[in-house]
């Protein structure tokens, strides 16, 4: 059954609290973007994301789900709207300013791994953080590799492993300088059902040990995987669920996100998210 996670009965919300009374990594508020033009493809969307949450972004293609990711992260600058993390509006903040702040609160995975295939595994991992005022080490790198089940792989180079493997380093890359916030946009649209697996269980210690993972998927597997799954529709929040089963996801998508009966749209800032979503995991 899809879980309404703003469900005022009194047994939901025994185990439920509201976003605003528990911390909070990230925060976003009246977010809109245009890429030109008067057209919206993220039109007012408003989101608290607690720490150690883990939400899925989905939604039909071209829905913008891509474009909040970014403006969320600071890769856009959105055209109205906060984005707030660790109590800065990282929207008012300068191309410098904002290089640093993403440089050390947030971490990147894309479908497309984005590694350099001239640098070896360990090099790809050290490489964004050369540019900032604490590089990592090359033990440090090792080490990251060694927690996304690469141990002795800091030698080779991209063309020499595989997808899963890519993606695994691109993994370690972005968790190398424990950024508050994770950032995956289809971060296994490239790989076999196994590795997928595989990713998902990384990034369920990932979310276990703090991290905050916001992605953006189109697998309902993958998404069952979140505590909370959000769905956009034309750049709007069309409905905000807990934990989902991947038939419930299929069967929002089916019934246009919205339809079911338990389903929610959330009003602005009242995001709730069960505070046991981790339990048992
Ligand atoms: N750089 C850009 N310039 C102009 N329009 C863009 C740009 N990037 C995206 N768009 C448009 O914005 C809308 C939302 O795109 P976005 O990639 O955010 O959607 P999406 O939900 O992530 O799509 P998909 O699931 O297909 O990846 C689409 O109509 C797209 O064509």
């Amino acid at each position: 059954m899809i879980r309404d996670v703003t469900a005022n009965n009194s047994a939901e919300l025994k185990t439920a609290e509201t976003v605003s009374s528990i911390d909070v990594a990230l925060s976003v508020h009246g977010l809109r973007h245009s890429y030109g033009g008067d057209a919206f493809v993220v039109d007012g969307v408003s989101l608290k994301f607690p720490v150690g949450s883990w939400t899925a972004v989905m939604g039909p293609s071209g829905s913008g789900k891509s474009t909040l990711l970014y403006c969320m992260s600071g890769l856009l600058r959105p055209s109205e709207g906060r984005v707030s993390c660790s109590g800065t509006d990282i929207t008012g903040l300068s191309p410098d300013e904002l290089t640093r702040f993403r440089r050390e609160h947030f971490g990147f995975v894309f479908q497309g791994y984005n590694l350099l295939p001239e640098l070896t595994c360990t090099q790809n991992v050290m490489l964004p953080t050369l540019f900032g005022p604490a590089p990592i080490s090359e033990a440090e790198a090792n080490e990251a590799l060694t927690s996304v089940g690469l141990d002795g792989y800091g030698d080779r180079y991209p063309d020499g492993i595989s997808g899963g493997q890519s993606q695994r380093v691109a993994i370690a890359r972005a968790l190398a300088t424990h950024p508050d916030v994770v950032f995956a946009d289809e971060p296994t649209g490239a790989l076999d059902t196994h590795t997928t697996r595989a990713v998902m269980d990384l990034f369920g210690m990932v979310v276990k040990h703090g991290q905050t993972l916001i992605m953006v998927t189109h697998d309902p597997n993958v998404a069952a995987c979140a505590d909370r799954v959000v769905f956009l529709v034309d750049g709007r929040l069309a409905s905000v669920h807990g934990r989902m089963s991947a038939s419930d996801i299929a069967l929002a998508f089916a019934t246009g996100f919205a339809s079911p009966a338990d389903a929610t749209t959330i009003p602005d800032d009242e995001v709730h998210i069960s505070a046991d979503s981790h339990e048992g995991e």
